[in-house]
């Protein structure tokens, strides 16, 4: 049976974009196929480009991937275009070189403009239709020293007009991540204030799970409302929705589920839109995808809203 599991396994391929960033040669990518079963969990039901889709006779379908794949948008098929057929972890290597590219991009950057681009990617959001009639949202509190777009202006507009109940004057309630555990759990919780928040191990601020009263916080994944819209951070995104997060996985885990949730209960699916400074924004193909990533809808740059998907197209029009 194991070694069955195995044989199926070494058969499974799955996509991601060639490389075409001069930093980073495609000749260094060789095109590969999956030869170790790695603690990456993959489904049959899969539905990427039919050329690579994996083949039939497997007989083991871990449900995780296949969620994700079952409810991948168009746009999110569409990403595995320039598509190569490479190994998990060589995906993995590949978003890791990225990663320390687009970092020391981002040291790089002047502070000046860093605080310009803070200031007009934020103003660009609340001067949006989509943000103003937003019910609810969940949004990331961005990290200085990870040199993330700032959402502190954005956060305290949301909650300025927030009353103690965690209800804005504007019906509008925010939850904001809290990580759990290190195997991708992150939840979304409401918070009515900045005074609800303390830095995690990673200094990056988080609510406690219960609020000043001793009462459990609303997770949004038990909440009895959706939330509109998902503001997310990441390290490097493109105009095809791609986003590379930090590695954690905790976005697209949560995404995977809170999608499915949505699905389920038949509500309107979130708005994700991330924010970016402009030299996270890289050319087309460069980021690889996985399966299990999720696409964003909608970017935010200093130059303004780039819309991707037809949801955002439908929305922010
Ligand atoms: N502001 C913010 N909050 C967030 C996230 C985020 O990306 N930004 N997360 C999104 O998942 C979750 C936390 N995940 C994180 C994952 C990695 C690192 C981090 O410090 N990474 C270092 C590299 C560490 C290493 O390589 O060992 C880095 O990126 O430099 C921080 C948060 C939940 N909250
Ligand atoms: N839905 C999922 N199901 C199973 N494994 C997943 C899923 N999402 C991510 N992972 C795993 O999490 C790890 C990190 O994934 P990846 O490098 O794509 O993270 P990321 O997109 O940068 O992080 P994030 O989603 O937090 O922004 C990988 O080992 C990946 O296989």
């Amino acid at each position: 049976m194991g070694s069955l599991l195995k044989k199926a396994a070494t058969k499974l391929l799955f996509t991601a974009a060639m490389i075409h960033s001069p930093t980073l040669s495609p000749t260094t990518l060789p095109n590969l196929i999956i030869n170790t079963y790695t603690s990456f969990n993959y489904s049959s039901t899969c539905s990427l480009n039919p050329i690579l889709r994996p083949p039939p006779p497997l007989t083991y379908a871990p449900p995780l991937i296949s969620a994700v794949s079952k409810t991948m948008s168009t746009h999110a098929a569409n990403q595995s275009s320039a598509a190569t057929v490479i190994d998990h972890d060589a995906l993995l290597k590949q978003k890791r070189i990225l990663r320390t590219k687009v970092k020391s991009d981002l040291k790089s950057m002047d502070p000046a403009q860093r605080a310009q681009e803070d200031i007009a990617i934020q103003n660009i959001v609340m001067a949006a239709p989509w943000y103003k009639s937003c019910k609810g949202l969940c949004a990331y509190i961005s990290c200085s020293s990870l040199r993330e777009v700032d959402t502190s202006n954005l956060l305290s507009h949301v909650l300025q007009t927030t009353t103690k109940d965690g209800h804005s004057q504007m019906g509008r309630k925010l939850y904001v991540p809290r990580v759990e555990d290190k195997n991708r759990h992150m939840r979304m919780l409401k918070i009515s204030s900045v005074d609800d928040l303390i830095a995690n191990t990673m200094n990056i601020l988080e609510p406690n799970p219960l609020d000043a009263d001793g009462n459990e916080r609303e997770d949004v994944m038990l909440a009895n409302d959706p939330v509109d819209m998902f503001i997310l951070p990441g390290l490097a995104f493109d105009k095809s929705g791609r986003r590379l997060g930090r590695g954690g996985g905790y976005y697209d885990t949560l995404l995977m589920n809170y999608q499915n949730l949505v699905k389920e209960r038949g509500w309107k699916q979130p708005l994700l839109v991330a924010l970016s400074y402009s030299v996270q924004i890289l050319n087309e193909h460069v980021i690889p995808v996985a399966p299990y990533d999720i696409p964003i809808d909608a970017l935010v740059s200093p130059s303004g809203l780039i819309l991707i998907s037809e949801t955002a197209f439908q929305r922010c029009q």
